[in-house]
């Protein structure tokens, strides 16, 4: 690519910043590469096999902007494939746009997390492709909310380019949390801030198995505020809110892409997920409140919409403070796993205390299901867990946390029939990262099977991989060493070895 690099750059630093996300655990790893046969601690069962995919921030040059938050680091992806008892691991960033000509200029070009207007060079696509890693039609996408997906190869993590299927893509970004009906293998996506910056559209679409675009909806949002994650049903799609607004004007002044809302309710738009029309939407209303990820969702016999996610009463992006600068500290940040119902025939866009009950009391995040049970009835999910009690040296890992936030302590099954919550604990210096679940060969039964989920080892400064096996949940079957750390990251997915090469 031909880059024209201005005479007069921003100054940058040959190390990172001194600021607690970009030092301890958090200092960029960069690594590209590959380990075979990782050291494994127990058993890695036989019928295991398949790999998982996972991407962490991880900016390759120290950027300009000092305090820059970690959502805004280089996608690097990791691969850990688990066969015959064995795994190894591979690592590639992918080659955005930004990646290549920063490599290419030596040096960071882009600005401020989603504010072009920072930026030391123009770009055409000025994703990260940070937050997430899916598998689809053969190519893995490396997503960010803010742009296009780049697609990968799922063997060498090459990167093959910005996915636009083919030109059919009608939105200018796309979500990082697309949902995958299991029967038949469609992924039901949506972009927000469609039509660029600032901009109220959102773009939904549904794509089949095979790349086909079976139909897009444009709605309008009530207000220009970030969709970070949804819930897809049967017949409806739900698209949550949070109340961190984004306006132009303050782009072009160089601040910050959020700022945390109190006036703002927790909207909750309903749309027939078939069919839609952009009239379709409705956009319910909740008290101000910050909905963090989906678990799943699901119609009842009645024909009420039951949305399970994380529901905090403060700002979770606590770096991103309201227009006076508060924020809460990240420490008193509670979020629960809550059931949500709504009746999208009914009459008030009202939502209230009696739409909501809490499934699960402690403090958790990054829910997962048994996939084959999305957008269905279900009972099982799992997600990380912070409770004190269990016994964390937090003495020994609070210095070298970088950031001091997510911060996990534990991996959690809630059986939603029973109410009761399995917990395991991967060790006194350990904090977890988001799990993945994977179904036991040949069986059909929801959440018989294992729980796989990166581990940050404060002790070692290392990462290790714990696989639980869910009739067995408290312990690990195996722990899996890896001889280097890496970043607290975001999203990831288990991709079964039948998948890959169909
Ligand atoms: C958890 C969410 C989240 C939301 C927006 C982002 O740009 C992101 O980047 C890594 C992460
Ligand atoms: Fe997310």
């Amino acid at each position: 690519m031909a880059t024209t690099i201005p005479t007069t750059l921003p100054p940058v630093a040959s190390h990172y910043p001194d600021r607690p996300q970009f030092q301890g655990f958090m200092k960029p790893g960069r690594v590209e590469g590959e380990v075979q046969n990782l050291e494994v601690y127990g058993k890695i069962p036989d019928d295991i096999d398949g790999t998982f995919y996972r991407v962490m921030p991880d900016p390759q040059f120290p950027p300009f902007i000092q305090d820059d938050p970690w959502f805004n680091g280089d996608g690097n992806i990791s691969a850990f494939r688990l066969k015959s008892g064995r795994a190894s691991f591979k690592q590639r960033y992918v080659r955005t746009e930004k990646f290549t000509r920063e490599r290419e200029a030596q040096r960071a070009l882009l600005g401020k997390y989603r504010n072009k207007y920072t930026d030391a060079v123009e770009f055409k696509v000025r994703t990260t492709a940070n937050t997430n890693v899916v598998h689809f039609d053969g190519k893995l996408l490396a997503l960010k909310e803010d742009a296009p997906p780049y697609a990968m190869d799922p063997d060498t993590l090459e990167t093959l380019g910005l996915e636009t299927f083919d030109g059919q893509l009608p939105s200018l970004t796309f979500t990082a949390h697309p949902k995958f009906d299991p029967a038949t293998g469609e992924m039901i996506c949506f972009g927000y801030e469609a039509k660029g910056d600032g901009t109220p559209d959102v773009c939904y679409y549904r794509v089949a198995a095979d790349g086909k675009f079976l139909e897009t909806v444009w709605l309008v949002a009530p207000v220009v505020a970030m969709i970070h994650d949804f819930a897809v049903t049967e017949n409806w799609v739900v698209f949550p809110m949070i109340p961190q607004v984004c306006d132009l004007e303050r782009l072009k002044q160089g601040g910050e892409h959020w700022q945390w809302s109190p006036e703002t309710p927790f909207y909750v738009g309903v749309l027939p997920r078939m069919g839609a029309k952009a009239s379709d939407v409705r956009w319910f209303r909740h008290p101000n409140c910050f909905p963090s990820h989906s678990a799943n969702a699901y119609e009842d016999a009645t024909g009420n919409i039951v949305f399970d996610f994380g529901l905090s009463e403060k700002n979770v992006f606590f770096w991103w403070p309201d227009a006076q600068g508060n924020s809460p500290r990240p420490e008193t940040l509670h979020s629960q796993l809550t059931r949500l119902t709504v009746d999208p025939r009914s009459e008030s866009l009202e939502l209230t205390a009696a739409n909501v009950s809490v499934l699960q009391m402690g403090n958790s995040e990054f829910y997962r299901v048994d996939d084959r049970f999305a957008t269905k009835p279900y009972r099982h999910v799992y997600f990380d867990l912070m409770d004190p009690a269990l016994g964390t040296d937090f003495g020994a890992i609070v210095p070298q946390l970088g950031g001091g936030y997510p911060l996990y302590n534990s991996l959690g099954h809630l059986d939603i029939e029973t109410k009761h919550t399995e917990v395991y604990f991967p060790g006194r210096t350990h904090m977890v990262q988001e799990p993945v679940f994977i179904p036991r060969r040949g069986s059909t039964v929801e959440g018989d099977g294992y729980l796989l989920a990166l581990v940050n080892n404060y002790a070692t400064m290392s990462s290790e991989l714990h696989l639980l096996d869910t009739k067995d949940f408290t312990k690990a079957q195996a722990v899996i060493m890896l001889p280097l750390r890496l970043r607290h990251g975001l999203h990831g997915n288990w991709v079964d070895a039948a998948e890959i090469t169909k």
